[in-house]
């Protein structure tokens, strides 16, 4: 055995159990790029964890990203020093073992706090762990008088560290919604998502999958949103259900098959998906051209591309043609009926689901992505027929992404005009100005938002 080995087997023994991998994940969240998705993903592969513990690793650091901001404030008002500056591993060891206290009922606070001793004596020695001891030991006992900052002094610093959110996107809230708003946003922001499936009507009907579900005694309620949706009542593991692999459903927000209920594409029709992995909503045109007429998928990444080609072929999606293609640079003979132009966003409404995105994504992210967005506006635009119609839709709330673009385009491009929404999409989730828009807060699905304009000429 080399030296290199040795190390290896040692780094990967010492993050053992569902405390030890949380502490990897978020310590990588913390260093690199990578979104908490991912690196999720790859430690469960890589894990020989049970279904159960799976399921607890996975509400550990999906908690501590959501609650971050809090567990960060608490931790920094109990330690001696710098909280920042403190080492990653008892960082997040401390942050892993807080939200235990806190939030899950399930695990004793004596547990937890033996746990995160141990392992950061394991990791760091004997000094930090008698530190996590006191630390976490202290906090147990003034649990309740914890204190925040005051509301009337400096409401973006208690809504930050109460709410668990960076100031900037309080700041920006507070100044559009007010304040009882912003409370019920970053309140909704912090719960636990909903599960809603789509039927997939290339298979089998809403009954049919319904009955499926009752025999399998899984509880659901219809979505106020599509007749095409239900949300389960309780998050489970859908995706090891045989009928998912036989393609009945897929599962996705509620909100994401308002943009295509919008765009109305017909049987025969050609629509082009201008950014369509992982699709979606390449899916769910398909189902409603009823596998007929032609849809051309584009995105620029071939490994996402085919994500979307096994997930459409599980859905026996049969009339999509795919291409891995900057769509900036993307060039056809024949204009095409419709076009989606579902762009690359700061995935602002979409916190209960990717609360690591709160922590990622700053403004100079939103200044940077808006020129992308419009230029694929643009592009989509240009490979419109006369009289074909475009929609433009994100998963953020944010209005540089969103209208503000649109009224640009519109404003340079007087060929094209705007579609209310009204008559496709239910009233509710249509504002004032005809764009689809939903908020967490007021509809309980992701943020999201979509506009439909035509090309008159
Ligand atoms: C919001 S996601 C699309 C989700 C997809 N429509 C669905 O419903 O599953 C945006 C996608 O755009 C792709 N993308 C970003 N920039 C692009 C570009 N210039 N050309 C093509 N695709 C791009 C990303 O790789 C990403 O897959």
């Amino acid at each position: 055995m080399n030296e290199s080995t040795t190390i290896n087997l040692m780094g990967s023994n010492l993050y053992e159990g569902v405390r030890g991998h949380a502490v990897k994940i978020l310590n990588r969240v913390d260093r690199t790029d990578a979104y908490l998705d991912k690196l999720l993903e790859i430690e469960l592969k890589n894990s020989n964890l049970s279904s159960l513990d799976k399921a607890l690793l996975f509400e550990i650091v999906h908690g501590v990203m959501r609650w971050m901001g809090r567990l960060d404030w608490i931790l920094t008002g109990f330690y001696k020093g710098q909280f920042s500056k403190c080492v990653p591993n008892v960082k997040n060891a401390l942050r892993v073992a807080l939200y235990q206290i806190l939030f899950l009922d399930k695990v004793p606070d004596y547990a937890a706090v033996n746990e995160a001793v141990e392992f950061v004596k394991k990791l760091q020695g004997q000094k930090y762990a008698d530190l996590a001891n006191a630390l976490l030991r202290n906090i147990i006992r003034n649990k309740d008088g914890i204190r925040y900052p005051d509301p009337e002094e400096d409401l973006v610093a208690y809504l930050s560290a109460y709410y668990s959110h960076p100031s900037w996107m309080v700041k920006r809230w507070l100044a559009r919604f007010g304040r009882e708003n912003t409370e019920k946003l970053l309140a909704a922001n912090n719960s636990k998502p909903v599960l809603a499936l789509r039927v997939n009507n290339l298979v089998t009907t809403m009954e049919e999958l319904k009955k499926l579900l009752d025999e399998v005694e899984l509880r659901y309620t219809d979505s106020k949103l599509l007749p095409e949706f239900i949300r389960l009542n309780n998050l489970v593991n859908i995706t090891d259900w045989k009928y998912f692999k036989l393609g009945y459903f897929t599962v996705q927000d509620e909100s994401t098959g308002l943009p295509v209920k919008l765009l109305k594409p017909e049987p025969g029709m050609r629509v082009l998906d201008l950014c369509a992995a992982p699709g979606g909503k390449s899916a769910f045109i398909a189902d409603m051209m009823k596998n007929e007429g032609e849809i051309v998928a584009l995105d620029r990444f071939d490994s996402r591309l085919k994500i979307l080609e096994k997930n459409l072929e599980r859905l026996k999606v049969t009339n999509v043609r795919t291409h891995a293609i900057d769509a900036l640079e993307y060039e056809d003979d024949r204009l095409f009926d419709r076009v989606l132009v579902d762009a690359p966003c700061s995935g602002l409404g979409t916190l209960t689901k990717k609360p690591d995105l709160k922590w990622k994504k700053d403004l100079g992210d939103i200044r940077k992505i808006v020129n992308i967005q419009y230029d694929l506006l643009t592009k989509g635009a240009s490979l419109l027929k006369p009289g074909g119609s475009l929609v433009y839709s994100t998963c953020t709330i944010e209005p540089e992404e969103n209208y503000e673009l649109i009224i640009k385009f519109l404003e340079k491009n007087p060929d094209f005009q705007l579609e209310p929404a009204g008559d496709l999409i239910a009233k509710d989730y249509v504002d004032e100005n005809g764009y689809v828009r939903t908020l967490p807060h007021i509809h309980g699905v992701d943020g999201s938002f979509a506009a439909k304009i035509t090309k008159i000429k």
